[in-house]
């Protein structure tokens, strides 16, 4: 038997994610803390991911990642087939292929496959845990987003609390361990009018069959969210084990090597140009790796931080699949206008970005990841969610973090460059700026306890692995550090 399959055989945990490098990055940091308790791992995601990382880096594509395996398999859909224009179909086919394309490659890299320890899936590809059923294996699932959004979707597809319905939309929402919510703050799969279909019914299912995941582990820490994961122990607990993001941003690059993918090429050109600014002085600008803003909203953008006078480091990913609206694209005037002022590049080397000294606050569509990114970067953040989970993820920032503030959007569903402009005068200067950078700072102290040996997260990864390898006595999943 070839070495690496000898491997395969012994202490050998497989991640499957979504093809969504938010989805994918976090699951690899999993892989390298498991890796280092001395778990061999591997991570299963769709072609796509291949196909995109073969383009950004130019080269052959990769089959690992700092010693994660990287296995791919067929979503069934061809590699230009636009997913994102229609998300219902593509999950709807996914859901249907996936469980067999898996299950196949399982067959063909593991000569037994039943040894596996354990498969560790994510919310976007629930069915996963049947592919583990058929080969008894047990299953875990690491919840990429906030505890906050495990608890909502608990309560609302298992009907344990009230949330808003068609004849009363507007209603207030009050859940244990969490501020009370309006309908700006919930994620917009459990509103009754989101448009995307397939997510409330993957999540749905999902959430009614919890027992199919032997554990739930969060992308989060106990700390900074102590209440809402306490509110969960009697239901289905969640063991926080992040923050997962890069371990130069917890002071652990000496002893815990990164593991990510790139998707798309970073402009590495922005951090000389960051070097040169003066501390504490630009503006970071991102919507993540999905979100298209419509033309309106991108010239509100523009004008503000025209207005503002202030340095900008501004991220416009070119949409994958353009339209004749101008949606994602930057107004004609802008490059000429502010060519002194700031910077505008396709894709950031946005760890990098964040931890520089030259940045003072970051404008964002509030993705779990980048949250967590900022929060390790001790800085505040200027919330613009969009949907899924990010209007959650505002709220918290607002509300129980308390190191941000939000654009509010107008009665239009649209926002005023003003209201963006007043934003930025409050996080980078006087009273409110210097309490957000303090607490912005609090957090990334605490962000970095919690992952060295014997903190929280670094304890629920140890329970974790003596769980599966079977070195602990206790396996009925209930035991959560900080609980
Ligand atoms: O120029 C850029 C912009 C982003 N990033 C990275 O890309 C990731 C983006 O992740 P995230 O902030 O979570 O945004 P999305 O890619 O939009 O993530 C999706 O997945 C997340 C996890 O489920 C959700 O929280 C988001 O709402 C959802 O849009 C982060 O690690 C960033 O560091 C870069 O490296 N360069
Ligand atoms: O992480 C998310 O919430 C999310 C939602 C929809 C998507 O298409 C996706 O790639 C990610």
């Amino acid at each position: 038997m070839a070495q690496a399959e000898e491997k395969r055989e012994e202490n050998h945990v497989l991640l499957v994610a979504f093809s969504s490098q938010g989805h994918i990055n976090p699951m690899l940091r999993l892989g390298k803390r498991l890796a280092a308790r001395g778990i061999h791992v591997s991570l299963a995601t769709t072609e796509i991911v291949r196909h995109r990382m073969l383009k950004s880096s130019g080269a052959g594509p990769a089959d690992h990642v700092t010693g994660i395996e990287l296995l791919f398999f067929s979503d069934g859909l061809s590699l230009d087939y636009d997913w994102k224009t229609n998300l219902d179909v593509y999950m709807d086919i996914l859901g249907k292929q996936g469980p067999s394309n898996l299950s196949a490659l399982i067959k063909e890299h593991y000569t037994s496959p039943k040894k596996l320890l354990c498969l560790v899936t994510n919310p976007f590809v629930p069915w996963v845990s049947d592919v583990a059923a058929e080969y008894n294996i047990p299953c875990a699932m690491l919840w990429i987003q906030p505890c906050a959004l495990y608890a909502i979707y608990y309560r609302c597809f298992n009907k344990l609390s009230a949330f808003p319905t068609l004849t009363d939309p507007d209603m207030i929402v009050e859940l244990p361990g969490l501020p009370s919510m309006e309908k700006e703050d919930l994620p917009s799969f459990v509103l009754p009018n989101n448009p995307f279909g397939s997510f409330p019914k993957l999540f749905s299912e999902l959430f009614q069959v919890m027992e199919k995941f032997k554990w739930v582990l969060g992308n989060s820490f106990y700390e900074l969210e102590k209440h809402v994961i306490d509110s969960m122990c009697e239901l289905y607990p969640i063991r926080p084990t992040g923050p997962l993001v890069p371990p130069t941003l917890l002071g652990q690059d000496q002893e815990l090597e990164d593991a990510s993918v790139d998707m798309w090429k970073s402009d590495e050109t922005c951090i000389e140009w960051l070097t040169q600014q003066p501390p504490s002085s630009v503006i970071y600008v991102s919507f993540g790796s999905i979100v298209v803003l419509p033309a309106k909203q991108m010239e509100a953008i523009a004008t503000a931080l025209k207005n503002v006078k202030r340095p900008f480091l501004w991220v416009v990913k070119p949409p994958e699949f353009p339209t004749p609206d101008g949606a994602g694209q930057l107004p004609s005037w802008f490059l000429e206008e502010t060519k002194d002022q700031g910077q505008v590049v396709r894709w950031s080397p946005q760890t990098r970005v964040l931890s520089h000294p030259a940045v003072a606050c970051f404008i964002t569509h509030c993705g779990w990841n980048s949250m967590l990114e900022t929060i390790c970067s001790g800085i505040p953040l200027i919330a613009y969610p969009q949907w899924t989970d990010q209007p959650t993820n505002a709220k918290l920032i607002v509300d129980v973090f308390k190191i941000g503030v939000r654009i509010k959007k107008e009665g239009d569903g649209n926002i005023s460059s003003e209201v963006i402009e007043k934003c930025i005068e409050e996080v980078m200067v006087g009273p409110v700026a210097e309490q957000l950078r303090k607490n912005a700072m609090a957090l990334k102290a605490e962000a970095q306890k919690v992952v060295a040996a014997g903190g929280s997260s670094d304890e629920n990864i140890r329970l974790f692995v003596e769980e599966i390898t079977g070195d602990s006595c206790k396996k009925d999943g209930s035991r959560n550090v900080g609980i």
